[in-house]
């Protein structure tokens, strides 16, 4: 999909997509639990969470296949709640891409567009367009058992762009593709989806993948979108205790709440106290939260607090040994630049814990 050529010959109109407080119950499965969402125009965005929490059942909503006991889905600003998928300006991409195998790639394409009764020559145009839009024109005679998964891939998504839909839906789409060439494939997703401009919407399930490709996401747990941001704002502010552990690793110590002095200070379960920032907003049974290189041990590199842990494991990454350490009574990582020469604590070892005060939060579930 890395052939220059320009986007202006398929018509793409960037629109924003609005989720209001949509309800869904498959039976007495509450699947989707108040909703809203708004994607902007030319957005790339992502529906990130665990298996079975709603992704899918969202996209197949904006889509049209699936509908919600309540609530509205706007595109471009018009309600299209209950119009049928066909009507929706919408194209999405399946998981299984779902191509024909007894049609020639070419036909593959050109197949929405003769259901939709297209003008010949106009699927002529739109079909060549997206087969060099995803660097596939050459392959345009073959059948896809002939393609290796990736160019399948961009079959299904020369297939979906040829409609000239105004949002993209892509419903994991890199999940049949091994490790390499899902990054690849990615990068080129990337690529044409800023070419072209179009609003779209991306399901996974795996942080990478959605930190690397999209504009913001909003990670959804059990039904409910948890958090809405930038791929940053996620890792850094995280709202809530399943956003700091789904994104990235974090250290999640429980303890409580005391005062000392006139000074909020927090007791680790263990024993262990450190003091708790003026500023820092503490939740009615929080826990401390910080990510493996905002601590450090012993002396390397200056820290607000300094706490007894003991080592219980190390593993050396290259540019980074990370360590399992007890603090208190739980269980941290710590990641510790690795310097050349340099001896690696062993299990067992006492240390200083640095801990950065102003990256920790405090989190409630
Ligand atoms: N057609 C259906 N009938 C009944 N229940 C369904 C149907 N489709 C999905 N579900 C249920 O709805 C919930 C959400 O499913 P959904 O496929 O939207 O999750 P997901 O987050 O996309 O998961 P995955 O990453 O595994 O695809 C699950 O509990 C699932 O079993």
């Amino acid at each position: 999909m890395n052939q220059p050529v320009s986007a202006s010959a398929l018509d793409t109109k960037a629109v924003d997509v609005e989720i209001r407080n949509v309800d869904l119950s498959y039976g007495t499965n509450h699947v989707l639990k108040g909703i809203n969402l708004h994607i902007k125009p030319g957005e790339f965005f992502a529906f990130l969470g665990p298996s079975g929490c709603g992704k899918t059942t969202l996209l197949r909503l904006i889509a049209g296949f699936n509908r919600a006991d309540s609530g509205e889905v706007l595109v471009g600003g018009q309600d299209v709640s209950h119009l049928p998928p066909w009507k929706r300006d919408v194209g999405m991409v399946f998981q299984s891409y779902a191509l024909w195998p007894h049609m020639t790639v070419r036909r593959n394409v050109a197949f929405g567009l003769e259901e939709r009764k297209v003008p010949k020559a106009e699927i002529e145009r739109r079909v060549t367009s997206a087969l060099e839009l995803v660097g596939l024109a050459h392959l345009a005679d073959r059948r896809p058992s002939q393609l290796s998964g990736g160019q399948q891939q961009r079959v299904a998504v020369a297939r979906t762009i040829a409609i000239e839909p105004k949002v993209l839906l892509l419903d994991e789409p890199l999940s049949n593709l091994d490790a390499k060439m899902r990054v690849q494939v990615r990068r080129e997703l990337r690529d044409l989806q800023q070419r072209l401009g179009l609003t779209t919407i991306f399901v996974t399930h795996d942080q990478e993948e959605a930190n690397t490709i999209c504009d913001r996401i909003a990670v959804m747990n059990d039904g409910a979108v948890q958090q809405v941001g930038s791929p940053m704002e996620l890792y850094e502010k995280p709202a809530n205790l399943f956003v700091a552990s789904f994104l990235g690793t974090a250290n999640i110590v429980p303890g409580r709440v005391i005062e000392e002095g006139g000074q909020r200070v927090f007791e680790i379960d263990g024993g262990l106290r450190l003091p708790i920032p003026a500023d820092a907003k503490v939740p009615q049974g929080a826990k401390l939260v910080f990510r493996p290189q905002h601590a450090s041990l012993g002396a390397t590199g200056a820290r607000d607090v300094s706490l007894p842990g003991t080592v219980l494991h190390s593993e050396f990454l290259g540019s980074t040994v990370r360590y399992g350490v007890r603090l208190g009574s739980t269980e941290v990582s710590i990641d510790v630049p690795f310097q050349s020469g340099e001896a690696i604590h062993k299990p067992g070892a006492a240390v200083e814990v640095g801990l950065s005060l102003d990256a920790a939060v405090w989190l409630a579930s």
